[in-house]
């Protein structure tokens, strides 16, 4: 039996540099969790002036950005936090780490020997200041890039065309026409970038002092590359800018060591000098790993600034909707996903207008309105959303004549609006209902097996009982929400433990391995709903699509 046991007294360093903040989670080597702590960017760095993480362009509709500079001093800060709190670095033998997917970093020519040689007397802000030809990351809020879609998708062949080669068609938010519009609209930017990372692989180049390669997960949230041959696809490239390859650099397995950890933090927070740093992937993709997922019937659900779907599948079937990328933790198979925009920031929104900004209200609303909130439908677009593509908008509507037998054939009216404790559970349905609705047409697991939670809201007892009913199926979580950080500590271990093999080890192995409980372990979190509700939902949600196909 070979031993896939870690180092004794080993500690794995997990990082999630995501929309809102940066958190870190150290993992035993036993996979039990050590210590976690975080940096939110809107009040622990308030010279940015940013709102969620973001400024939104008010001269330009749909522009959403966040400042590179915010997130190299979260890094350093966390760092400094973990440091306060007795963490000793010393016994760190890998770090990963996830990124929000598609957000993008421009560094300015002459950057890399800026990289190679920071002053650990110093700060990184202070050392890098200048080391970007943008000091604005596109985010993967943006949604000014449709024109660039359509040209790289007719550049192609077309959405589907571009589907097949990428994993999924033009999206605004996707790095590759985030790059086109900067080529057009910002040519001396362009010209004076020698490298473009993603924030996974812009966080690496920090930690290693060097330019670390987009991993093949992460960079399939890009519409750049060959999702089937893992290589930059070069009649994309060719349609979204000049010279882009040399800007981008190869590719990587997620699972693979970028290199040791850079001199600065050896120096500056007494890292082990060996300690290796394992690609960073995106966020999404180390919550898969972080979540465990494996089993097939699976789903997760993924409850943050963003909300997300995601599963495992054995063969990459691209559509018009939804994105396929490589799984991070198992180069045979491939994650699918669906993301919503209006996650967090849109139940937030409704909780401040309907439930005296209050969650205790939100919640009592939840539970004091009935399942089917009695025919009631809501459409809540904050902002523009993904899924579907549809602008900024509020929509409500009213089932006629609705009966505790059916729901089928029945019509419905459009109203202004509904009474407080309806918006609340109109707002929870409705994201439900039209996540069923598309990852049933995905051909994700339906209905799945189990579903595993995980992000802020999926702390909300009140809105698990939504999600089981409208599923039906029970809810698991893992020990904390973040599963991101988590499972970017995860794949730090298990980076390190390919590379100490010299060899690929499937991730299940580490974990399965363990009789005892870890992190990692799956509990019930909320059983399956009323099984005689199901039908009900169902028709509920053919519904739903039917009203959001014609909005
Ligand atoms: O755009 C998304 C996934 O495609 C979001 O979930 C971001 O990763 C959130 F950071």
């Amino acid at each position: 039996m070979e031993d896939y046991s870690l180092p004794k007294d080993s500690l794995f360093l997990g990082f999630d540099s995501s929309t809102q903040s940066c958190k870190a989670t150290v993992l035993d080597s036993n996979l039990n969790i050590v210590t976690s702590d975080v940096v939110h960017f809107d009040s622990e760095l308030p010279h940015y002036k940013t709102k969620g993480g973001v400024h939104r362009d008010p001269s330009d509709d749909g522009r959403i950005v966040s400042p590179t500079l915010m997130w190299v001093e979260a890094l350093e800060l966390l760092l400094e936090k973990l440091n306060k709190s007795g963490l000793d670095f010393g016994k760190i033998v890998a770090v990963s780490g996830s990124g929000q997917q598609h957000g993008s970093v421009y560094w300015k020519k002459g950057s890399l020997e800026k990289l190679g040689r920071l002053d650990s007397s110093k700060s990184l802000k202070d050392q890098l200041n200048d080391a970007f030809s943008t000091t604005e990351s596109p985010v993967w809020m943006d949604s000014s890039t449709t024109a660039q879609c359509r040209e790289i998708e007719n550049a192609v062949g077309g959405a589907l065309e571009l589907s097949r080669l990428t994993g999924s068609r033009g999206y605004e938010r996707f790095t590759g026409p985030q790059i086109r519009k900067i080529f057009q609209t910002q040519p001396d930017v362009y010209a004076d970038t020698e490298r473009i990372s993603l924030v996974s692989s812009f966080m690496a180049c920090l930690l290693t002092g060097s330019y670390a390669s987009i991993d093949e997960t992460d960079g399939a949230g890009m519409n750049l590359m060959d999702i089937k041959e893992r290589v930059w696809s070069k009649i994309v490239l060719e349609a979204t800018a000049l010279g882009l390859e040399e800007k981008l650099g190869k590719l990587a397995p997620a699972h693979a060591v970028v290199g040791l950890i850079a001199s600065y933090f050896v120096e500056k927070f007494h890292f082990n000098k060996n300690c290796v740093v394992v690609q960073w992937s995106g966020d999404n993709p180390n919550s898969l790993a972080g979540l465990t997922l494996n089993t097939p019937g699976d789903l997760a659900i993924s409850l943050g600034t963003s909300d997300t779907v995601f599963g495992i599948a054995s063969e990459p079937r691209p559509r018009l909707e939804g994105h396929v990328f490589p799984n991070p933790v198992d180069p045979k198979s491939y994650m699918v996903m669906l993301c919503y925009k209006n996650g967090s920031l849109t139940r937030e929104d409704i909780r401040n207008k309907y439930a005296e900004q209050s969650w205790e209200t939100f919640n009592s609303y939840l539970e004091k309105t009935s399942p089917l909130n009695g025919g009631k439908l809501g459409f809540y677009y904050k902002d523009h959303e993904i899924l579907p593509p549809l602008p900024v908008g509020f929509h409500r509507y009213v089932l006629d004549n609705l009966t505790d037998d059916s729901l089928e054939g029945l019509r419905e009216h459009e109203v202004e609006e509904f009474d407080g404790a309806s918006e609340v559970r109109a707002v929870i349905e409705g994201q439900f209902l039209s996540m069923r609705a598309h990852s049933e047409r995905f051909g994700m697991p339906n209905p799945p097996k189990r579903i595993i939670a995980t992000g802020g809201a999926s702390a909300n007892q009140s809105i698990l009982k939504s999600i089981s009913a409208i599923f039906g199926c029970d809810i698991y979580t893992v020990q904390r929400p973040d599963s991101a950080s988590l499972g970017a500590a995860l794949r730090a271990a298990h980076g390190w433990l390919c590379n100490n093999k010299g060899k690929f080890i499937p991730i299940s192995c580490m974990y399965e391995s363990k009789s005892e409980k870890t992190a990692l372990s799956c509990k019930l979190l909320m059983p399956a709903g009323n099984p005689e509700l199901l039908p009900k939902y169902t028709s509920l949600m053919k519904k739903r699509i039917e009203i959001e196909d014609r909005l």
